[in-house]
């Protein structure tokens, strides 16, 4: 595994172009052998998602891309913690400035996770809620570290997921069980995760869940990668188009309605539980 700066290193190798890239607030490996990149995820203490590395995220796929890689292992540095979701004081109080470059690269680098070419797995080594399991949904297959939990939690917040959260939950678990799951805000536990279809595999701990995100990957080393992501993007076509063709009105929706007074006394309370909870 090569973990290198992706500005200096560009070379040919097995037919494939490899590179790597160290950064803050992420971190890229890519394997020689394979084209395998895993993006970790290492923003202490908790991966929560800000604009900085949102940003950075975003950039790195579309590294990725260009690069050509082979296959995406998302993951986090921070065993224990997959991500806490969209870092809540980008939301509390917000500068709406801000919160608009905020959301709008959370935009862009969900649409650049859910239509990247290569293959992409999350490796959920930790607890994965709201933004954290948008991303792992937005993956390919998924394999969790048993003893977390993951799932779309934003109503206990008091805040709605938009609609690309949940369509991105849907098209893995289909409506009822979104349904059921998203309005009580539900937190799955691993197994129960696996047994609704939200995660694929259950691992002990990281080698054996490099290994089976390996695994699956693999899969793919015999399929014309053109053949591949034609067929992925236009299954995820309708759900993509959809996200594109509304995000205007998602931002304004999401800095409307998340300046609202009642929104942020959520958020400020929520935000208090947490820390209540952290001191205790
Ligand atoms: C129709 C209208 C549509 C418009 C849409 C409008 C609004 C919707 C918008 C967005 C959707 C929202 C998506 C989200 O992702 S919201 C975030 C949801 N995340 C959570 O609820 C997770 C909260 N965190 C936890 O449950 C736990 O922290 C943890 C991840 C399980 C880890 O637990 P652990 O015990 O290891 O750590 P601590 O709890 O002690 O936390 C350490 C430290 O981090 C702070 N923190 C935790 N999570 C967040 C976060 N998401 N954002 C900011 N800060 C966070 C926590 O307060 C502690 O801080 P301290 O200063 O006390 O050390």
């Amino acid at each position: 595994m090569a973990l290198r700066n992706l500005s200096k290193l560009k070379i040919h190798k097995f037919g494939i172009r490899q590179f790597s890239k160290e950064a803050n607030l992420v971190s890229v490996a890519v394997n020689d052998k394979t084209g395998v990149a895993t993006l970790n995820l290492q923003r202490p203490p908790v991966n929560s998602l800000n604009l900085e590395i949102l940003s950075e995220i975003s950039s790195t796929l579309t590294d990725l891309e260009k690069n050509k890689t082979r296959g995406l292992i998302l993951t986090s540095k921070n065993e224990g913690i997959f991500s806490a979701g969209l870092d809540i004081m980008e939301m509390y109080k917000p500068d709406v400035e801000r919160m608009k470059k905020f959301w709008t690269t959370l935009q862009d680098t969900w649409i650049k996770l859910y239509s990247c070419s290569f293959p992409s797995v999350a490796l959920i080594n930790g607890h994965a809620p709201a933004g954290g399991c948008l991303l792992a949904l937005s993956c390919e297959y998924r394999v969790m570290f048993k003893n977390c939990t993951i799932g779309l939690n934003e109503t206990q917040l008091g805040i709605v997921a938009p609609q690309w959260f949940i369509s991105s939950m849907r098209n893995v678990i289909g409506q009822r069980q979104t349904e059921s799951a998203l309005t009580q805000g539900r937190m799955f536990k691993t197994e129960e995760a696996l047994s609704i279809g939200m995660i694929d595999e259950v691992v002990e701990n990281n080698e054996e869940g490099v290994a089976r995100a390996a695994a699956f990957l693999k899969r793919f080393e015999r399929i014309p990668p053109m053949a591949r992501a034609m067929t992925k993007k236009y299954i995820r076509k309708e759900t993509i188009e959809n996200m594109v063709k509304n995000r205007e009105e998602d931002l304004k929706n999401f800095v409307t309605y998340g300046t609202q007074p009642a929104v942020q006394e959520y958020l400020g309370a929520y935000l208090q539980s947490l820390k209540k909870k952290s001191k205790a």
